[in-house]
């Protein structure tokens, strides 16, 4: 599996173990992480009139003075501006050894318009935000529009988090060698990476293998063998069946949408849970999905043990309240195993917000109940009301935050944004990069809870039917383009599940 995301940490381990398998050591790493390098430039920029390679006194730097040997023994005008000198005896001083050019100082920077610069002063190793003479050529090679190559990442960006220290260069092409890192793919360290390309240098799957990864790039490679194929055979009950609840009559198009993705989805039934008062307004609005009354727990047992739904979504156009946070407790106490078997439950918006008084409560109930039935869906401000600890630790990236909170409550978390990362308690966790900003519309949250559901029903496990409805909604995006409002998307999952059928069916 190439998907694997590694942390800096990881990356050096990899790196570790492949030189004590042999045969390259890490100087030969080096060389292969600089011809990759250097192949991309010559490929992307071969009218470039001028190649300007900054080095930094670690193996990043390294990297840079392979770079920059190469391209000079192809003739192309090559200029290194080192930001400091490799240490003594390092494989970094060995390159800058090897290489025929005199360095220049990193202070006196400059390029001509044509020419295109080589990132190459801090990777992995970063570890202090970028000042002086390496904040200035941030601020020069931007200033003067150059093209930007970054050897493993755009300096300035930490390969664990995104985060921007200080500056960060925003690269054209990123050339990371064996795997990505999550640095690459959250915010906002993805905007400065310009595309990816990933480079084999000779570490090998078996070793990426033996460090037990437990962090992907979301995609289908993640998910495909348990997404849902029905049966030639299959009763449409046997599809599972979602209950979906709405909010009262003012507020019921939430839940409509949420159970229209969730029928997109596959799921063989759905129906939507309204109270009494909206059931004129639900009523004339939906077709082939069922709809119930549900005004208390009893309505809920009631469904429960009547049509046996396998999913639930509570919290689309709900309410904030003492009701939303009973039929939550009521649905968690439903899930457990000496009750009714409930797939999985999908809590999102005012299911989300009614507990940020009191967290603890909403934790307990999924502790007892089945631990992988609970998918959340918060958005950054709904994370920070459940999570309000977690969400203000600033030393935390993104992905760790999600993966804090998932062992918090108990349930797989989906932390939205233009970076999705979905982590469950188990300890893995994706983060989705094929991101659409056209979904950043109302009522698209309401969409993916209901697609979330439906993969649930249809007995997809928590984590990966959370990862797959998160890819799905967001290539559906992708696709559907500008002009996309909420309404569009249940119909545009449609030719993004045909093509994940195939596959599926294809593997088999
Ligand atoms: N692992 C692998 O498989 C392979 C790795 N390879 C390459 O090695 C890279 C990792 O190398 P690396 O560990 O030497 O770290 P690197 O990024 O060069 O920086 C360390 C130096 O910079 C300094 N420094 C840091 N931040 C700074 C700042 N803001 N401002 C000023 N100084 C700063 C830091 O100082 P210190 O923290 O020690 O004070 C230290 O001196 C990796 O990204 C890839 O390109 C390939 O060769 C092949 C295989
Ligand atoms: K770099």
């Amino acid at each position: 599996m190439s998907n694997e995301l590694l942390s800096p940490a990881q990356m050096s381990e990899a790196d570790q173990l492949t030189i004590a398998a042999g045969p390259l050591d890490g100087y030969g790493l080096m060389q292969r992480a600089g011809e990759a390098v250097a192949t991309k430039v010559l490929k992307r920029y071969p009218a470039a009139t001028h190649v300007h390679v900054l080095c930094g006194p670690g193996n990043n730097g390294g990297d840079g003075y392979v770079v920059a040997r190469i391209l000079a023994g192809c003739g192309v005008g090559t200029t290194i501006w080192a930001s400091g000198t490799p240490r003594p005896e390092t494989d970094a001083a060995l390159a800058a050894k090897q290489c025929p050019l005199k360095p220049r100082p990193l202070s006196g920077f400059d390029a001509e318009a044509g020419s295109i610069v080589v990132d190459a002063l801090y990777g992995a190793g970063l570890s202090k935000p970028l000042s002086g003479d390496d904040a200035k050529a941030v601020d020069t090679a931007s200033a003067l529009r150059l093209p930007v190559i970054a050897v493993d990442l755009p300096s300035g960006v930490s390969g664990a988090s995104g985060e921007i220290l200080g500056r960060a260069f925003r690269a054209d092409i990123t050339v990371t060698f064996a795997r990505k890192k999550p640095g690459h793919l959250l915010l906002p360290g993805r905007e400065r990476c310009g595309e990816i390309v990933l480079a084999d240098i000779g570490i090998g799957d078996g070793i990426v293998a033996q460090l037990a990864v437990s962090t992907f790039e979301n995609g289908p490679d993640l998910w495909l063998r348990q997404f849902p194929v029905p049966a030639v055979d299959a009763h449409k009950y046997k599809r599972g069946h979602v209950g979906v609840f709405s909010g009262g009559p003012s507020a019921t198009g939430a839940a409509r949408l949420s159970a229209l993705a969730a029928a997109r989805s596959g799921a063989g039934a759905v129906t939507v849970l309204s109270p009494a008062n909206a059931m004129q307004v639900n009523a004339a609005h939906l077709t082939s999905i069922m709809l119930r009354k549900a005004d208390d727990s009893v309505d809920i047992d009631e469904f429960i043990g009547e049509r046996r739904p396998s999913a639930f979504v509570l919290g689309p156009g709900f309410g904030v309240g003492e009701r939303t946070r009973k039929f939550a407790l009521a649905l968690l106490s439903s899930a457990l195993p000496r009750d009714t078997r409930i797939d999985g439950l999908v809590f999102d918006a005012d299911a989300i917000t009614s507990f940020r008084e009191a967290p603890d409560v909403l934790f307990e109930a999924s502790r007892r109940s089945d631990a992988s039935a609970l998918v959340m869906t918060p958005h950054d401000g709904e994370f920070a009301r459940l999570f309000p600890g977690i969400a203000g630790d600033i030393a935390a990236s993104k992905l760790d935050k999600a993966r804090l909170a998932a062992v918090r409550a108990n349930a797989v978390i989906v932390y939205k944004g233009a970076d999705t990362v979905i982590a469950s308690p188990d300890g893995r966790a994706a983060i989705n990069a094929n991101g659409a900003p056209w979904l950043a519309t109302a009522g698209s949250g309401d969409v993916l809870s209901g697609l979330t559901a439906g993969l649930l029903a249809q007995g997809m496990p928590a984590f990966e039917a959370a990862c797959a409805a998160v890819w799905i909604h967001t290539e559906a995006g992708s696709l559907f383009g500008p002009g996309l409002i909420a309404e569009d998307l249940p119909l545009a999952l449609v030719p993004v599940l045909r093509d994940l059928v195939e596959a599926r069916t294809a593997a088999r």
